[in-house]
């Protein structure tokens, strides 16, 4: 099948140019960027030098749409909303790596996001890409919104325990920390190398767009409205992303009892991969695939589960599941293009 990618010259964008080269049933056709229309991706990008691809062109939406089964959507939030109906109303299906279609209420995008909102008509047709949440919506999607990759850890860890309602209501507390190409690649004096390096800061405090995402499938799943605090954090990493969710339990239940749920919820989840008791994952033990690794712990004096959960912003957080949800909407093998083994060290 032939693939178009908008942003193709971002990280993201970059991220699916590198999977989707080792895909076996994926051409990509069209790679569009309008800083760099024109000019070779080798040109601008030295290291895809003499693999190759299309030269970058415009975003122009019949030109782009015309000879493609699908396109992948690496822009900012307001490009997707923008574009997106457009090439829906052409028929061609689209992944959309940002926060554009994630939302179901047009209202709340406008308030966290600061743009129009799709049609609620298109929301309400988007299914959120969280493909160990909801394969069987994805399959016949014509939208996909790809989960955020703080969401995407976040959520991860805690899908079988919101499942069994083993938590006691809004005591989810999420530490996030990100590597620093989970801003994008445009320049700016918050990811300035000389401020970054050797440091941590928190951004975004309870401002972060991730919020309501996160709070909207929590409540779907137990079917209440649910909060949580959230604070972000950036590291000096170039890719990796590590969640540590602190949540009370109703009951008191063991470390091995809860690994024991996790392992019985992600067994037919390949991406997914639970530590023994004692173990605890890093970004590193992720890096340029599309797990996600998952550690826990019971503190019984607080009654509280340690949940520490780490991806690769760019793959699972990103360009990882947004081929991942390719798999699965057209009739691929979950794992096609996806069989990596971390980089490590
Ligand atoms: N980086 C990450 O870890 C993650 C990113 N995301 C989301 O994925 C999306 C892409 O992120 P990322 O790759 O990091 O971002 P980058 O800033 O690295 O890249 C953005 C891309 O969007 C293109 N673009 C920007 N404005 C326009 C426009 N008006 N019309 C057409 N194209 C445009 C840029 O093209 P040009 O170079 O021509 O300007 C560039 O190719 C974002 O929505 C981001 O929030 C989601 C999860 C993780
Ligand atoms: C380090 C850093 O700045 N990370 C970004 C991650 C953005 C992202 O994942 O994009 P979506 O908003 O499309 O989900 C942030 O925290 O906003």
């Amino acid at each position: 099948m032939k693939v178009g990618i908008l942003g193709g010259s971002g990280y993201g964008g970059l991220e699916l140019i590198r999977l989707l080269l080792m895909h076996p049933y994926v051409e990509i056709e069209k790679v569009v960027s309008p800083s760099y229309a024109g000019q070779e991706l080798s040109s601008v990008f030295p290291h895809l030098n003499q693999v190759e691809l299309p030269s970058f062109v415009e975003l122009d939406a019949l030109e782009v749409a015309e000879g493609v089964d699908l396109i992948f959507f690496a822009t900012p939030a307001d490009v997707s909303a923008t574009y997106i109906p457009t090439f829906h109303g052409l028929g061609v299906p689209c992944i959309d790596l940002s926060g554009g279609f994630r939302l179901r209420d047009g209202a709340v995008f406008e308030e966290w996001y600061n743009h129009a909102s799709p049609s609620s008509e298109l929301l309400r047709e988007a299914v959120y890409g969280l493909t160990e949440l909801n394969p069987e919506q994805i399959e016949h999607a014509n939208i996909i919104a790809n989960p955020g990759c703080y969401p995407t850890a976040t959520l991860l860890g805690l899908l079988p325990i919101m499942k069994e309602k083993w938590l006691s209501r809004n005591s989810i507390i999420i530490d996030g920390k990100s590597g620093v190409s989970g801003a994008g690649r445009k320049v700016g004096l918050g990811t300035h190398f000389a401020e970054v390096n050797e440091n941590i800061s928190a951004y975004k405090v309870n401002e972060h767009q991730h919020i309501p995402e996160i709070e909207q499938v929590l409540s779907e799943l137990v079917k209440k409205e649910t909060r949580v605090s959230f604070t972000t954090h950036l590291i000096p990493l170039t890719r990796g992303m590590m969640c540590t969710l602190y949540v009370g339990m109703k009951e008191s239940h063991s470390t091995a009892e809860i690994i024991a749920l996790y392992e019985a919820y992600y067994e037919n989840h390949p991406f997914v991969r639970i530590f023994s008791e004692g173990t605890f994952p890093t970004p590193k033990g992720v890096a340029g695939t599309n797990y996600c690794d998952i550690g826990l712990s019971v503190d019984h004096r607080t009654k509280r589960i340690t949940i520490v959960s780490c991806i690769d912003n760019l793959m699972k957080g990103a360009a990882g599941q947004a081929v991942q949800n390719m798999n699965v909407r057209f009739g691929f093998p979950e794992k096609t293009g996806l069989v990596l083994t971390p980089v490590f060290p």
